[in-house]
């Protein structure tokens, strides 16, 4: 409960003094360090913390911009040239040039970057106003946690897509908008036009060679690799046990299986999960599947705008239909009618977008730029609860929202909808 008699700054520190005062004894029972941005220092605070953590990250955000000029402060939010420098990074590894635990020279990383020494100073020396490396002594170069992150190719690969795909999307996305008025198309995006392609993203990757489309799905690996994210919350919050035994589950769109052997992992009744994702995605994926899965994670090639061809008793939608208008989330959901018995299910993880100032600001707005990506990148959107309930109906009204999960922690909500047609 802040104290009216204080100031609003005097109340933002007191909140950020008695929330880092819990968060340390929480770190401290357990034996756990205080952050750091060493190199070597854990990513994340435990569950316990999260409460704290929200009220600490709010406060500094609001303290900061009360403490900025406006004008200071919208050209801060904008950081319109920051992604030139994760760019840089992410496009040369250059995380992977820097020794764990070590230093090496601007003059070093030019010579194998091939770029000129001063203008790679001057990226690198900006990205580090970011904490993303640092500079022990002039002119050499060490990790910080943030740059010792991207040496795992998966990460660099993940910051790849978003400066080198994603970006461009957004600097389009209003021009887009301006000349495709109210389009669904997903070819008709800030992507298409930052990317000068008539095709979506999803034609772009699935033309592009194996090399993009890896890229692409490892991204998405990585994204589902952050704790809100976490396969973990589809595995432990949804009652799969109750399907009963040798239950069938389809994967829609679920790339090299990552949540599927997660899945499968944890319930032991269900007998296969096929993932269902573009042929350039599925192809070669049966080599990650460890041994003891095998016989029960299988990968089709499969248009998710096609009809349905496998009879199952679960479909499960894991971040697909964000990735989608309206218009495309129907025809998704109708192809899969033709092989649905009575009482199947389908099942959406997603977000279910919250009304303004409902969840901690800092949280709110990661969802809310993540729906301005899949505008930008898809002609598509993110969706509260009763927009996920109407766009069920206008697909069919035979599918019946059920129940609705949203699990403490998790960015994605878990929509059950149950098939209530006749054979
Ligand atoms: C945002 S990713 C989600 C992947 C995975 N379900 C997860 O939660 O991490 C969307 C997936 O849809 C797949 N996809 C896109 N268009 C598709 C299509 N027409 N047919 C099949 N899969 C498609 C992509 O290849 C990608 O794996």
């Amino acid at each position: 409960m802040s104290n009216p008699s204080l100031t609003r700054i005097a109340q933002l520190a007191a909140t950020i003094t008695a929330e880092v005062a819990k968060i340390d004894g929480i770190l401290a029972a357990r034996g756990l360090p205080s952050p750091s941005l060493d190199e070597d220092a854990p990513p994340t605070l435990p569950d316990e913390a999260a409460d704290a953590q929200d009220a600490v990250i709010d406060a500094a955000a609001e303290l900061n911009d009360l403490l900025r000029e406006p004008l200071s402060a919208i050209y801060e939010h904008g950081g319109h040239n920051n992604n030139v420098c994760l760019q840089t990074i992410a496009r040369f590894h250059i995380s992977a040039m820097v020794p764990a635990g070590g230093r090496v020279s601007y003059a070093d990383l030019a010579a194998r970057t091939a770029l000129p020494e001063q203008v790679l100073r001057r990226l690198l020396r900006h990205a580090m106003t970011m904490h993303v490396f640092r500079e022990p002594e002039p002119g050499m170069v060490a990790h910080t946690r943030a740059s010792k992150a991207l040496t795992d190719p998966a990460m660099n690969a993940w910051l790849r897509i978003g400066t080198e795909e994603m970006w461009p999307a957004a600097v389009r996305m209003l021009d887009a908008l301006q000349k495709w008025p109210e389009s669904s198309e997903p070819n008709e995006t800030g992507f298409s036009l930052g990317h000068n392609t008539s095709e979506s993203i999803y034609g772009v990757i699935g033309g592009g060679g194996p090399e993009l489309a890896v890229r692409f799905a490892t991204a998405m690996a990585v994204y589902a690799s952050r704790p809100e994210y976490s396969p973990a919350f589809i595995v432990d919050h949804y009652d799969w046990a109750a399907l009963g035994p040798e239950t069938r589950v389809v994967d829609v769109g679920g790339a090299q299986g990552h949540v599927a052997m997660a899945l499968a992992r944890g319930h032991a009744n269900l007998a296969s999960v096929l993932v269902q994702d573009m042929a350039v995605v599925v192809a070669g994926a049966d080599a990650g599947v460890p041994a003891a899965l095998k016989s029960r994670i299988a990968f089709m090639p499969h248009d998710l705008l096609a009809p349905q061809t496998v009879v199952a008793d679960v479909y499960y939608f894991r971040w697909i239909l964000h990735n989608w208008s309206d218009k495309h989330c129907v025809l998704i959901l109708r192809a899969q009618i033709p092989v649905l018995k009575p009482g199947a299910r389908i099942i959406i993880q997603e977000t279910c977008m919250p009304e303004p100032g409902a969840v901690p600001r800092w949280k709110e707005k990661a969802l809310r730029m993540n729906d301005i990506n899949m505008g930008a990148v898809f002609n598509a959107r993110e969706r509260t609860v009763g927009e996920w309930r109407d766009l069920l109906a206008e697909a069919d009204p035979r599918f019946v929202l059920k129940a609705v999960t949203e699990p403490k922690g998790s960015a994605l909500g878990i929509l059950e909808v149950v098939w209530n047609g006749t054979d």
